[in-house]
């Protein structure tokens, strides 16, 4: 019935999955935003800042004409964020910590439309069982780690190392599709399922 056609500012293929696993086929649109965290920026700060800047600079290179969705997920254990691996090394070191503990992965989503940002944050707990040396780089080799928050895929390999979840699945994957959906229903958008 409506024509309204929602852009995704982001290049994650997972995000693009969540939205189609609900009937909604974005227009893919990626940007490119500096992504490091300022000193001593809190995570929650880090994501809703990281998420809107995405929805924002989206929202610039489409004109405002569309509703434009940005999000941002990075993990928190012991006070240190799990950003993307820069390398093996990083990784081992994160999935290290991670072995028999609990972490948080915190997702942001950013809303614009119509010149206003809408944003909500949401945050998962995450138990990892113990892992080895060994499994990590085996994990590694895989390729799955590398371009993911906190070296892992909650969707992927990495199930097998996950115990238990309190929180969203599908914020841990990188869109929180509850909160999304709240977030487009905010902002009044309506008639974005099922149109190609
Ligand atoms: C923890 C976790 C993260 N991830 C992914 C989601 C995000 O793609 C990525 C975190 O990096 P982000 O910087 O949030 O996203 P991105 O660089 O992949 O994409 P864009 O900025 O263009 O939107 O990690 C998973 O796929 N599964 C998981 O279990």
């Amino acid at each position: 019935m409506s024509a309204l056609q929602l852009v995704l500012a982001s290049a994650s293929p997972r995000r693009q999955e969540l939205l189609t696993q609900i009937g909604i086929t974005p227009l893919v649109h990626p940007v490119d935003i500096d992504e490091t965290p300022q000193q001593g920026e809190s995570v929650t700060d880090l994501v809703l800042r990281l998420a809107e800047q995405k929805a924002q600079q989206g929202a610039l290179d489409t004109n405002g004409q569309y509703p434009v969705l940005g999000s941002d997920t990075v993990g928190l254990l012991n006070g240190q964020v799990l950003l993307k691996p820069r390398d093996f090394a990083d990784a081992e070191r994160m999935l290290l910590e991670m072995s028999n503990q609990w972490h948080e992965i915190h997702t942001s989503v950013a809303l614009v439309y119509k010149g206003v940002s809408h944003i909500t944050t949401s945050v998962s707990r995450v138990k990892f069982r113990a892992i080895s040396r060994d499994e990590i780089a085996d994990y590694w080799q895989t390729g799955e780690p590398h371009d993911k928050a906190g070296a892992y895929a909650v969707q992927g390999i990495a199930a097998i190392f996950i115990e238990r979840i309190e929180g969203s699945y599908s914020g841990i994957m990188g869109l929180p599709i509850f909160e999304t959906s709240q977030l487009l229903q905010q902002a009044g958008i309506t008639g974005l399922l099922k149109q190609s």
